[in-house]
């Protein structure tokens, strides 16, 4: 599916941010025009301090860029106000990001539901789907009424991940998914990414890591808040030979990274 993605998601019109500490401005993102596609895996790369994450909270709504316009679907984000887009990422977006901030008072089915809830008019629906969803990433009934000091950080980490697609968001937005997992609970974060991809899920994330990055279909790569580099690759697939690897290994050599 992932080849022929070119219906637009969204677009970024001379997009720009700028912070200032004390009397200096840091001009971190610059007129970037930028277009994303549905049903793309697009990962976001460049060395730290780039904008990667700048980036990410701007095109998501999470922040408001200083100039410029983030188009969703054809609608421009950058110009409504704060409840509105609190509104739109309800609807729209979902979020994973490094730290999963599950809430402590809440059982993991509870977590996923007080979401689902917030959007969703058919309650039993939405637990029936709830329940599929951790079922399908390997948290079974013996999760569902534990708290958040009860699992593992992987654990967390795939129920975040089930919050987060609960609405069925037309983007997920994730920023260093894996960032502060071990290997194996990396792995199952990264699997469920690439399945629910591989469902037509779009997903825009930022990785520092080139076996992460290896999930994703398209790469920017991003310095000094322009993107510099914009490689194509097939889908992910369990058995992508080594040339997949090879080819984003080149472009990132090539960019100096
Ligand atoms: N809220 C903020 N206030 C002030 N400066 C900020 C803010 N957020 C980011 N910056 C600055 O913007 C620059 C880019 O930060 P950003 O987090 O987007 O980079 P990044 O590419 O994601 O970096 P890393 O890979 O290290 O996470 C950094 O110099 C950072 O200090």
């Amino acid at each position: 599916m992932n080849e022929v993605n070119n219906k637009v998601l969204m677009q970024t019109h001379k997009l720009g941010k700028t912070f200032s500490h004390g009397g200096t401005q840091q001009h971190v993102l610059k007129n970037l025009d930028l277009t994303l596609y549905h049903g793309d895996f697009t990962i976001i790369m460049g060395s730290s301090g780039s904008g990667k994450s700048t980036l990410l909270y701007a095109i998501s709504g999470m922040d408001k860029p200083t100039l410029g316009e983030v188009l969703f679907e054809g609608q421009d984000i950058t110009a409504m106000s704060n409840d509105q887009l609190a509104i739109f990422r309800r609807k729209n977006c979902g979020f994973v990001f490094q730290q999963i901030h599950l809430l402590d008072s809440m059982s993991v089915l509870d977590n996923v539901l007080s979401s689902a809830f917030l959007v969703q008019k058919d309650r039993a629906g939405a637990v029936e789907k709830a329940k599929k969803l951790l079922l399908d990433v390997g948290l079974d009934d013996s999760i569902w009424g534990k708290f958040p000091a009860q699992i593992s950080g992987g654990e967390a980490q795939r129920a975040g991940i089930i919050r987060a697609l609960i609405n069925s968001p037309k983007a997920v937005f994730a920023d260093e998914p894996t960032g502060a997992l071990n290997s194996s609970a990396g792995l199952g974060v990264l699997r469920v990414l690439t399945e629910v991809n591989k469902q037509g899920q779009s997903i825009i994330m930022v990785t520092h890591d080139l076996k992460t990055a290896l999930r994703g279909n398209r790469i920017l790569y991003l310095q000094d808040g322009v993107v510099i580099g914009d490689l194509r690759l097939s889908p992910y697939s369990e058995d992508s030979g080594p040339e997949r690897q090879q080819q984003l290994q080149s472009f990132l050599t090539e960019l100096g990274w």
